[in-house]
């Protein structure tokens, strides 16, 4: 298990995070491989996806960091890390998820949509925060909360695609969560076009 400051050095690294629900875990499975096959390091697989612990399993020894998403309570937290999970996403912030992440030096990334939320995330020891969902909000958004928060790292995530993704980092996020592009993209397209995708994000990184 890799210590909680390399995860976390590794998500700004990456700069995108693959967010994946499956509609069951031979579909996440395939999606994550397509992802990692096309260059992908950071990869967060939900809860929502039926026997979702299974593809942590199934992962172990992966080169990319594999987190579980849409924890709702930290029972699912600490399920997620005893099947492998190395960082643990919520779409809402839940103090018991902090402590429990906490406890076991895994970095916790919360879904936060207000100034309180956030500073409130910050001070439970979350060093990146998820806005979500972030098409209810412009990027400058990013630099408003940077004014008085300098130290908040935001990681929007909810509708970003190919198109939109660099306005968001050139705007100061430190990474984006990505959805239903590649999901969509597999269902339509297949593994190949999942991979390929995923070369285009990568390549349009500046
Ligand atoms: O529940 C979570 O933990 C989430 O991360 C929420 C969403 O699944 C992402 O916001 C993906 O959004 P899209 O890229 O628009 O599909």
């Amino acid at each position: 298990m890799l210590p909680k400051m390399e995860i976390y050095q590794k998500l700004l690294d990456s700069k995108i995070v693959a967010v994946i629900r499956g509609k069951d875990a031979e579909e996440a499975l395939s999606i994550t491989e397509a992802a990692v096959a096309g260059g992908l390091e950071a990869i967060e697989l939900t809860y929502t996806t039926p026997n979702v612990a299974r593809v942590f399993e199934k992962l172990a020894g992966s080169n990319a960091l594999i987190g579980a998403g849409t924890v709702l309570d930290a029972e699912t937290a600490r399920h997620a890390l005893l099947h492998g999970a190395q960082f643990i996403v919520s779409p809402h912030f839940d103090p018991a998820i902090a402590i429990l992440c906490n406890r076991y030096n895994t970095p916790y990334l919360p879904g936060c949509m207000t100034i309180k939320e956030m500073v409130q995330a910050s001070e439970w020891g979350c060093d990146i925060l998820k806005l979500f969902p972030a098409n209810g909000f412009k990027p400058s958004f990013i630099g408003s909360v940077n004014g008085p928060l300098p130290n908040i790292r935001i990681m929007p995530t909810g509708g970003i695609n190919i198109n939109n993704m660099n306005d968001w980092l050139d705007a100061g996020a430190v990474a984006v969560g990505i959805g239903s592009d590649l999901t969509k993209t597999y269902r339509v397209s297949g593994e190949e076009a999942v991979s390929q995708l995923v070369k285009e994000y990568l390549s349009k990184l500046t």
